[in-house]
């Protein structure tokens, strides 16, 4: 799993954390892009600006046109606020369109550097996390970067901005007025505040609910099969539907915690202005005071109003977007696994001999896996893994590969430790075949062309007929352009594995695997698929994990692998005479044909 930030964890975020993170942000994407974070709140600047000037304007207008009756001033006057008007408009514009364009980098830039992370972790990482929570992280993490900035800066330019400027009329207009409409402001901020505990909690539930319908959602569809051909339709559906429904709620929780604030500031702008109304009015009516200061002060309070009551929201707001950026440094601050360390030489392969040496391996602590396995796969040949399942036999495979890191032992290609080169190098000497292939979504052709992205035309078409899939290749309608579905769907068990082989035909490396390639195929393929393979194992050094006879009889050495060890290995016929594990292996595994053959 990823880092432990469980519901628990998001919920106890004490402010501290919140600081952190916002100095972060602010210190990385806030820094990078500061040219056009200035440039949005100069704009943003200009609209507090102009909008505080439209409520001073408001003040002569009054005085000017109702009370002095001036009527030259209305040319002046309606000018002046049309002028504001726009200026207003074009700053909205200017603000709105550079504030968008240095999110959308942020969140560009973001789920790069996310990505690049990723792709740098090994493939336990993989096997631990779920593609549903990794994605929502890669998702929720970057934008919320973006949406945490944006926030702040819009917060701070447009809204505190227009606060003051707002407030310098009143004050200017008149002292006292002013002081009656802001005295319920700090009120307002401390409501506020103890929301946004409950805000933090909701969030993280229903952040939590969403990953798993997604999990379940994705898993659902990727085990379709299983799930019609078992009838399971229903229950799949009762247990997402329970989630969505349980996410729904979640939902609305949020957002009437999330508006909880809003029948408080109602009530106390409303109590705001009608104090202004009662000593405003009570001022020009007996006062002595100009009705003019009196609408420009209540223009400066309405127009204020808005900006404020955001920035009272600002920390509820703030709150879940804070915790998808903390996601987002969750994934960012995981430390590269697969990196070599400088200076690390490439794999140089001769003949592609393989050795394993006393190897100890456990996925888990205290799980061994393999214990003290050892045997040699000679240059040029073809050495076959066989044994009882979960003996360890795809872990042999995976290690190879340096998947994962044995914990002690060596594992040696033509001498060099595969610990002391460079992973790439190794991988590239090696070439894999499954039985359960994958295929990404794009052309027939795209999907050979894997193997060897510089690969030309004549060399994938030359590629596809070694591995006995042109003809049905050039069957299709467009031929190598034909498109395979996200998981190859429309192609048959057998087409998958020779567009596979062809791959590893045209990957062309010295060490080739493969993992019961012919397992799930009918005769009719198998024949096909393994002809193609016979010619992919000529002059490579194969290690084959084999479950079926045919396999096995062919192959240069036989190891038996049971329980973490190799505990037998030589060729068919000596393995039989000695009447050993193979032996046993290979009656039982008789035996069972012929009943299957019999019945
Ligand atoms: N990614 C993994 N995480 C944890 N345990 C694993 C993982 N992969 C395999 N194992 C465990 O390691 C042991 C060996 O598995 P492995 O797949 O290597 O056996 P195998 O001999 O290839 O079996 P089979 O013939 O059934 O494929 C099993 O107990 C299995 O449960």
């Amino acid at each position: 799993m990823l880092p432990p930030k469980t519901a628990n964890a998001l919920r106890n975020m004490v402010s501290a954390e919140t600081r952190d993170t916002v100095s972060r942000l602010f210190m990385t994407d806030g820094r990078r892009h500061w040219k056009g974070y200035t440039l949005s709140f100069l704009f943003m600047g200009i609209m507090a600006g102009t909008t505080s000037g439209l409520a001073y304007l408001m003040g002569t207008v009054i005085n000017r046109i109702f009370v002095e009756q001036n009527s030259s001033a209305i040319w002046i006057l309606s000018g002046a606020v049309v002028l504001l008007s726009l200026v207003k408009g074009f700053s909205a514009y200017g603000q709105a369109v550079t504030l968008a364009r240095v999110g959308n980098r942020i969140v560009a830039d973001n789920q790069k550097k996310v990505l690049d992370r990723l792709l740098s972790q090994d493939v336990a990482f993989f096997t631990r996390s779920h593609t549903a929570e990794i994605m929502m992280r890669f998702n929720t993490g970057a934008q919320a970067a973006r949406n945490v900035l944006n926030l702040i800066i819009t917060s701070l330019g447009r809204d505190l901005l227009s606060v003051i400027g707002l407030t310098a009329v009143m004050i200017i207009q008149d002292p006292f007025m002013a002081g009656i409409g802001l005295v319920v402001m700090p009120i307002a901020v401390v409501g506020v505040r103890s929301l946004i505990r409950k805000v933090q909690k909701i969030f993280s539930r229903e952040f939590h609910t969403a990953i798993q319908i997604m999990t379940e959602s994705i898993e659902a569809f990727q085990g379709i099969r299983t799930i019609k051909s078992f009838t399971m339709e229903d229950d799949q559906r009762t247990r997402i539907y329970e989630r969505i429904d349980r996410l729904e709620k979640a939902s609305n929780r949020m957002i009437r915690a999330q508006s909880q604030s809003g029948p408080l500031m109602e009530a106390l702008g409303g109590v705001a202005i009608g104090l202004v109304v009662m000593y405003a009015g009570w001022g020009v009516l007996h006062g002595g005071r100009t009705p003019g200061e009196f609408f420009s002060v209540i223009t400066a309070l309405l127009l204020s109003y808005e900006p404020a009551k955001r920035l009272a929201r600002l920390n509820i707001d703030l709150t879940t977007h804070l915790l998808g950026a903390r996601m987002l440094f969750d994934l960012l601050d995981r430390p590269p696994v697969e990196v070599d360390a400088p200076g690390t030489p490439a794999l140089r392969v001769e003949g592609g001999k393989i050795e394993f040496d006393d190897v100890f391996f456990g996925y888990r602590a205290d799980e061994p896996v393999l214990r003290g396995l050892s045997f040699i796969a000679e240059p040029g040949r073809t050495t076959a893994l066989v044994g009882p399942s979960g003996g360890g036999k795809s872990t042999v495979m995976s290690l190879l590969e340096r998947f994962y890191e044995i914990e002690s032992g060596t594992i040696a290609i033509d001498g060099q430790k595969i610990t002391e080169v460079t992973r790439r190098s190794l991988r590239q000497a090696i070439g894999f075949v499954s039985q359960d292939v994958f295929l990404f979504s794009g052309s027939v052709r795209d999907n050979i062309a894997a193997g060897r992205p510089s690969a030309t035309e004549e060399e994938i078409v030359a590629a596809a007929k070694a591995a006995h899939a042109h003809d049905f290749i050039t069957g299709f309608k467009d031929g190598y352009n034909s498109r395979v579905g996200e998981h190859g769907a429309e192609l048959s068990g057998g087409q998958r594995q020779r567009i596979a082989i062809a791959r590893a035909f045209l990957k062309d490396a010295p060490i080739l695997l493969l993992d019961e390639a012919t397992a799930a195929l009918d005769s009719e393929s198998e024949a096909e698929v393994q002809k193609a393979l016979y010619e992919l194992q000529r002059n490579r050094t194969t290690l084959v994990i084999a479950h079926r006879l045919q396999t096995v009889i062919n192959a240069d050495r036989i190891c038996v692998v049971e329980k973490g060890r190799v505990v037998e290995s030589g060729r068919h016929d000596e393995l039989i005479t000695k009447r050993g594990r193979y032996f046993t292996f290979h009656q039982l595994q008789f035996a069972g044909q012929q009943e299957r053959l019999s019945a």
